[in-house]
């Protein structure tokens, strides 16, 4: 593995200041980053989130997903625990980038799923890789992690590399009239542990921007 500490600095969120941590995959030249709050190193393991990229959910308050409410529902929660990690990762699209997951969503607008719509393209329904976790917790100093995440084969992947995963916290926010299909889809055929009748109604989230 060659993910390498770059440098830090302080990031005032609305909901508490943390502290980014760039790396560099000189593997792939992809650009991770963790955000972290308090002192993360040893002792009790940690509230976290392991969270893949997504430009359109994340950064363009999409609504074909939950990946934007589940960002910032992470950081709130670390903020009110006032000790926790969330790595965020480069991998776009689950792992086949953004221009792929803009041909995938114009299948789905199509009527495919979003499994359907990789396969479509020649790819496997999840092509992410959790590898690079290790290395950035071990720079962190994290011993273990308390998960927010609905993805039991996240904790698997992570588990099998080397991740102390202590506990799974469910994160189910964001359902929305744009993402209802979506989610059931991640719930039926990608093993996503949720009900819909467990989400925060999107409307009842406030996005805070
Ligand atoms: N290929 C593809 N990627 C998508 C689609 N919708 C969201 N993504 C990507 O999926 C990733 C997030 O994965 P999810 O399956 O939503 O959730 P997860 O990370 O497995 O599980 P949680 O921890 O519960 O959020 C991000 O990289 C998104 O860019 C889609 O329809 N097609
Ligand atoms: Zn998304």
């Amino acid at each position: 593995m060659t993910i390498r500490f770059i440098a830090a600095c302080r990031l005032p969120m609305p909901w508490a200041t943390f502290t980014m941590h760039g790396f560099e995959d000189e593997a792939t030249g992809k650009e991770h980053v963790a955000l972290t709050l308090g002192d993360v190193s040893g002792g009790e393991p940690v509230l976290g989130r392991v969270h893949s990229e997504c430009l359109t959910g994340d950064a363009l308050f999409s609504m074909r997903c939950d990946c934007g409410y589940q960002l910032q529902a992470a950081l709130k929660r670390i903020a009110e625990e006032g000790r926790g990690v969330l790595l965020y990762l480069r991998q776009e699209g689950r792992g086949i980038g953004l221009l792929n997951k803009i041909r995938a969503y114009n299948l789905q607008d199509q009527g495919a799923d979003t499994v359907e719509a990789n396969e479509r393209l020649g790819f496997g329904a999840d092509m992410r890789r959790y590898d690079i976790c290790t290395p950035m917790l071990d720079h962190l100093g994290v011993t273990g992690l308390k998960l927010m995440t609905n993805n039991p084969r996240k904790v698997d992947a992570l588990t099998r590399d080397g991740v102390n995963v202590t506990e799974r916290v469910p994160l189910t926010t964001g359902l929305n009239p744009h993402n209802e299909h979506y989610l059931s889809t991640k719930a039926g055929k990608l093993g996503h542990m949720m009900a819909l009748d467990d989400f925060i109604q999107a409307q009842d989230v406030d996005r805070d921007r």
